[in-house]
């Protein structure tokens, strides 16, 4: 199967590492080749570290072999599944696959790795509806389980069924839920970090504090601001954002500190600078 990936940033190369980890040939796309060395970067990284500690069947030089790096979208004519992870954005997605569906061989599966935007909306774009899906894999792609497949309005059977089937050869376990805004697993958890910030804006304690509170107390891998600053506080924004507008409640509003802190070009880990400092 070839597989391609749109994007070399935190999940776009986390997904091309695992596709690759499963015996596919894998091409990845991201617009400039600085993205794509550092997207390189952090797979051969990662690989070492899975490698070091016996969790692959192939050495590192045989995954990496499987991946192609290129700028040129033309080279995912001839892809069974193309899977999108660009930035949270919905007009620059939808662009996108209006100009994949138009390269991608018509047989071909188109996929979004969205945290939240209307599958049924990017799945018109791309002018093959009943060929699109929502694919949604969890940070850091290497270590988490689960994918979220998110079917469109008219998604085909056989296209939830390959990307289901795709998913569990990927060592993944797919859970199947419908097309709303940010589906289940960012309407339950976006809200709970939007509060934790607001936590912050508030006074209610410190950062430190707010994290070792839900750590301890609620066992959490992560507090909530250690894992807003790792998904990207730009993200948070944007997924908050399209909870507050597609649900129109309230309840979603994004807190006014972390727009603040995203106007200031405080993103988190990935800019040097969040809630703490990387
Ligand atoms: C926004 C969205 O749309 C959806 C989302 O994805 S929301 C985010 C979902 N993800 C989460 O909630 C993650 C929460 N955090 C966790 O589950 C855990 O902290 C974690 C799995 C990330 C890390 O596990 P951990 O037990 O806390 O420990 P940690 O010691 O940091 O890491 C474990 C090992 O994995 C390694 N590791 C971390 N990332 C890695 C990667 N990408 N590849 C390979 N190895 C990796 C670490 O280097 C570490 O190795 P050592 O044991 O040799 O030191
Ligand atoms: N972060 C997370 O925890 C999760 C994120 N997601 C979703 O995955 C997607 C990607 O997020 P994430 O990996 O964190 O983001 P990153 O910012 O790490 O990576 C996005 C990458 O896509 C590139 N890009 C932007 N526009 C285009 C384009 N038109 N064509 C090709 N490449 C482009 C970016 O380049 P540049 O740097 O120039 O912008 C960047 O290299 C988002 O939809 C996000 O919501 C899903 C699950 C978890």
């Amino acid at each position: 199967m070839k597989f391609g990936v749109i994007g070399a940033g935190q999940m776009g190369g986390g997904i091309a590492q695992v596709a690759a980890q499963s015996g596919f040939d894998v091409v990845v796309q991201d617009v400039k080749q600085e993205f794509l060395d550092r997207g390189r970067a952090v797979i051969e990284k990662s690989l070492a570290k899975l490698h070091e500690k016996g969790r692959l069947t192939d050495t590192p030089d045989v995954i990496l072999g499987r991946m192609e790096f290129t700028t040129d979208l033309n080279a995912f004519a001839d892809c069974d599944l193309v899977v999108e992870a660009i930035v949270e954005n919905e007009g620059v997605k939808a662009d996108l696959f209006r100009q994949l569906g138009q390269i991608v061989k018509p047989d071909g599966i188109l996929a979004s790795n969205t945290s939240s935007i209307p599958i049924t909306a990017l799945a018109s774009a791309s002018g093959r509806p009943e060929r699109f899906i929502g694919m949604h894999f969890m940070n850091p792609v290497p270590l988490m389980q689960l994918v979220e497949v998110i079917r469109g309005y008219s998604t085909s059977d056989e296209t939830a069924q390959f990307v289901t089937q795709t998913a569990e050869r990927m060592g993944k376990t797919p859970l199947a839920c419908n097309d709303f805004p940010g589906f289940v697993s960012n309407r339950i958890l976006m809200p709970m970090l939007n509060e934790a910030i607001q936590c912050v804006m508030e006074g209610v304690a410190e950062p430190e504090a707010i994290d070792g509170i839900m750590k301890l107390g609620m066992n959490h891998p992560m507090g909530p601001l250690t894992l807003a600053d790792f998904i990207g506080l730009d993200t948070c924004l944007a997924i908050m954002e399209v909870l507050h507008r597609g649900l129109g409640d309230d309840k979603y509003r994004p807190s006014p500190l972390l727009r603040k802190m995203v106007q200031a070009g405080l993103l988190g880990r990935k800019s040097g600078q969040g809630f703490y400092t990387y």
